[in-house]
């Protein structure tokens, strides 16, 4: 038994080694095999079709245990070597070449299963493929309405991505039922799983929007919320001619249902939200429609349902809970139920049975307030480590849809109330609070109430009973999940794009720009825009600037000083900063910020900010003060260019400042190379002039501009010509003021200098490596010598365990050196020949006149080291 070998993703596992040993092309057939023996839909099968088969396991599969003589179809980009019984053919299964070549290869026959493992290729751009692979899904479920049997199943590989919840959507509107799995044999670390969806519907007619990639991945579920319940949202209003929303089998456009199963609905939000009209064409409805409570108004509404405003929506709940008060419906539904759990006790246990269901709603609308909440937060955690971005969290909801907007929300001064609900605890908030168009004001112990309560509560024919009550708050609830679906959507097509603006501004990123800047700094310019957020990578790109070395500064400081805020702050104002501490991390992720001391933050006042004390550490945003201090020493030192950004390379040294670009002192700077040592006399901070110079300046004790001027004198000007060079050079050398030196700095280089002592000598690291490599071979012939062991069929695995246990030991055993014995060659030891007796071990003979004489001499030595001394 070798070492087991594992490639990427420890591709030789045990299905790779069964496939081999059972014949099977691809260790992928296991995966149809688990399937199948979950669902067992191939033993009934007579017609099969597989698409994107290559190289064609699941082919065999299919073939092995599906009834002989069964219609058996694969098709795939590339050919597929024969199968017997099976048809292969080379197509792409998005065209319509494809199709036809399929209905061609049918004839009249139906397929019973349809199967689909189709994958692109898989590259970097994760998000890309997940949606091409869920493009070719959709194709595959398309390919599969066409040919598949009513009964019939469809199998597919769906990777778990956005569009993952869409495509589940429009399986269920196709099959009754759907179930994602995920077979053993599928590894772990792929996102891929698989969805069985069994019992094709075969509807006549099918909305092509249903397997429209783009309208499935963009609008669905926004269309899907504004069908089923979202019935007094503006935009169904706008839109109420693109009527959409199907229920099983049913795939007309315009629905028309009975007032009675609207008041008998158990789901009467649903009922009124899934169709368009409601007729009075029962008897008990043409009996209802001649009450005196089935007002104009009410029958005005239930002729367009689509037109219902939240008001109509209202009024026609509240029109039907009087309906089954008046038919007992409540009652009768409730009874059964209640028995059941009461086990037939009385009247009053019954009350107290629905109060306690009545508290146990509320508590589970409360709860799921929290869980959402809580995932906020959590967004906003991720937020601020720069996972996601603040348009991932929808934090500009207040100004965005007009059905959620706080803005609206007054007391009963009229004074807003925006500011309190945002510092309220959201898990507390009542969940009937409305925080739709109408008004709110303060009623007695309730805090916030909705004005439209206020009046129901005056006007008594209006009084909602706690059912009723607990209806709304159902429907409340429903709202606030649509919002949140809505909102999850809209999160998810965001990242997207972000991941896209993210890398393009990763791989090319030189500065802010002075637009940019100056929109920031204005006052009351909102960070949160959700339109600057969506400036696209060319944008950015335009917006570099590199030309202004204040400006740099400021844009690093103020950048700090937000990031810090951002701490201080709560949730929404952190969110506002946080593109600007994204765009910072962004900006200090520049190798020029390499190897810099760390910044905390909390230390940093707005007068002055603290260098970190430790000059190598790094900070999670890489923020470094130090560094951009040394930038500003090179702008300083360099003193002939105002505009000068000076980038460092990540050298040996972590301070070391390398000159990539800008102006050199003399000459075409380009043409300037600078060997390591003249960088390091040159940039590196190795005195500590200098390091005060950068500590002054990161302190801000000082400015560019300041040191700039330091370092001219009235000498600066003369005129040196004509004048002999020894004056010149010795002028030089006593022309320049002593530069300050600070107790921190020479601190600093102190230790920056140990650091560097500490390192191994070269002697020491060779010793080293030359042990390593020695232990390297040993253990090399170890494993030779064990794999011989291994390959001996005479010895037992214990034997062969053993055997090698004891090999490594004495491999790895440290040998400690072997005392040698000195032996006198005096006495009986003289003139011996061969080992002296009774010595063992190492010996070494010596001589005893040597013996005599070393001792001698040694004495002598330090006698005449004393003399010396004298
Ligand atoms: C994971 S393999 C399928 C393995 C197969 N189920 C088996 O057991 O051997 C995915 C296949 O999808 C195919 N494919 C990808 N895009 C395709 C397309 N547009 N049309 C047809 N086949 C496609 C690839 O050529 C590849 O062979």
């Amino acid at each position: 038994m070798g070492y087991q070998k594992k490639t990427g993703k420890g591709r030789l596992d045990k299905y790779y080694h069964l496939a081999k040993e059972q014949g099977y092309r691809a260790r992928s057939a296991f995966k149809l095999i688990q399937l199948n023996k979950k669902y067992n839909f191939l033993s009934s099968a007579r017609t099969l079709i597989d698409l994107c088969a290559a190289p064609g396991g699941w082919l065999q599969v299919a073939q092995k245990y599906m009834p002989v003589k069964s219609l058996i179809i694969g098709v795939d980009l590339v050919p597929i070597k024969p199968i017997p019984n099976v048809i292969t053919f080379a197509e792409d299964i998005l065209t319509d070449k494809c199709r036809n070549r399929l209905r061609q290869e049918m004839k009249t026959w139906k397929a019973d299963v349809v199967l689909h493992d189709g994958a692109p290729n898989v590259g970097s751009n994760w998000s890309h493929d997940a949606y091409s692979q869920t493009e070719l899904v959709l194709m595959s479920l398309k390919l599969a309405t066409e040919f598949l049997n009513k009964g019939g199943t469809f199998v597919t590989k769906v990777f778990r991505s956005k569009d993952y919840n869409s495509l589940i959507w429009v399986f269920n509107q196709l099959f009754r039922r759907v179930e994602a799995t995920k077979p053993p044999s599928s590894r772990n670390v792929s996102a891929e799983i698989f969805v069985v969806c069994q019992d094709y519907i075969a509807p006549k007619k099918i909305d092509p929007r249903f397997l429209d990639a783009k309208y499935v991945f963009e609008d669905l579920l926004l269309n899907k919320a504004q069908t089923s319940t979202d019935i007094f949202a503006p935009e169904t209003k706008k839109n109420r001619r693109q009527r959409e929303g199907y229920e099983d089998g049913d795939y007309t456009l315009y629905k028309k249902i009975d007032v009675m199963e609207f008041v008998k609905s158990r789901d009467p939000a649903g009922t009124l939200g899934g169709a368009n009209e409601m007729a009075f064409t029962s008897e008990e409805a043409i009996e209802i429609a001649k009450l005196p409570e089935t007002t104009e108004d009410i029958l005005l509404s239930c002729k367009d349902l689509r037109l219902l405003g939240k008001k109509d929506f209202r009024r026609l709940m509240k029109w039907r809970a009087g309906l089954r008060e008046r038919y007992n419906l409540e009652k009768a539904e409730e009874q059964p139920k209640i028995d059941e759990n009461a086990g037939g006790e009385d009247g009053s246990d019954i009350e107290g049975e629905l109060d306690a269901l009545a508290t146990e709603e509320v508590k589970k609308l409360k709860k799921e307030r929290k869980r959402q909440n809580a995932k906020r937060q959590r967004q906003l955690i991720k937020m601020q480590l720069n996972m996601v971005t603040p348009t991932d969290i929808g934090m500009e909801q207040d100004g965005g849809d007009p059905l959620f907007r706080t803005d609206k929300i007054v007391d009963s001064n009229g004074n807003k109330v925006l500011k309190e609900i945002n510092n309220a605890d959201m898990a507390t908030v009542e969940p009937d609070v409305d925080f739709a168009d109408e008004e709110l004001v303060e009623l007695g112990s309730r805090p916030i109430e909705p004005k439209r309560a206020r009046d129901a509560a005056a006007d008594n024919d209006d009084a909602v009973d706690s059912d009723e009550e607990r209806r709304l708050i159902e429907i409340e609830s429903q709202m606030d999940e649509m919002y949140s679906e809505y909102m999850d959507h809209k999160r998810e097509r965001d990242a997207q794009f972000d991941i896209k603006r993210k890398r393009a501004a990763e791989e090319e990123f030189r500065g802010f720009s002075d637009d940019e800047k100056a929109q920031r700094n204005r006052p009351g310019s909102d960070d949160s825009d959700t339109d600057s957020e969506t400036e696209s990578a060319a944008e950015t790109d335009q917006e570099m600037s590199d030309d202004d070395d204040d400006g740099d500064d400021d844009e690093i400081r103020s950048m700090m000083r937000k990031a810090k805020k951002t701490k201080k702050q709560g949730p929404l104002s952190a969110a506002q900063d946080v593109k600007l501490a994204g765009r910072a991390a962004l900006w200090f992720d520049q190798p020029v910020f390499k190897g810099v001391g760390s910044v905390n933050l909390d230390d940093i006042t707005d007068d002055e900010e603290e260098v970190d004390g430790n000059e190598n550490g790094k900070s999670a945003d890489g923020a470094r003060v130090d560094q951009s201090a040394g930038k500003r020493k090179r702008s300083a030192l360099d003193a002939d260019d105002e505009g000068d950004v000076e980038m460092a390379s990540d050298d040996d040294d972590e301070s070391d400042f390398d000159a990539d670009s800008g102006d050199e002192d003399e000459g075409d700077p380009n043409n300037v190379e600078l060997n390591d040592e003249e960088r390091q006399a040159d940039y590196d901070l190795a005195t500590p002039e200098a390091m005060t110079m950068v500590r002054d300046l990161a302190n801000r004790k000082t400015t560019k501009e300041e040191l700039i001027d330091k370092h001219f004198n009235r000498y600066t000007f003369n005129d040196i010509k004509d004048l002999p060079e020894w004056f010149v050079d010795d002028e030089q050398q006593h022309n320049k003021p002593t530069l300050p030196v600070s107790k921190e700095a020479v601190r600093m280089l102190r230790e920056k200098l140990k650091a560097l002592d500490a390192r191994p000598i070269k002697k020491v690291a060779e010793a080293k490596a030359r042990k390593k490599m020695r232990a390297s071979k040993r253990i090399e012939k170890v494993q030779k010598k064990a794999e011989s062991v291994i390959a001996n069929e005479d010895m037992t695995e214990a034997e062969k365990a053993r055997n090698i246990d004891r090999m490594i030991k004495r491999a790895t055993k440290a040998k400690p050196k072997e005392k040698v014995t000195v032996v006198v060659a005096r006495h009986g030891n003289r003139a011996v020949q061969g080992r002296p007796k009774g010595v063992k071990g190492k010996y070494k003979m010596v001589d005893p006149r040597m013996k005599k004489d070393l001792r001698a001499q040694k004495a002598r030595d330090k006698r005449s080291k004393k003399g010396g001394r004298r």
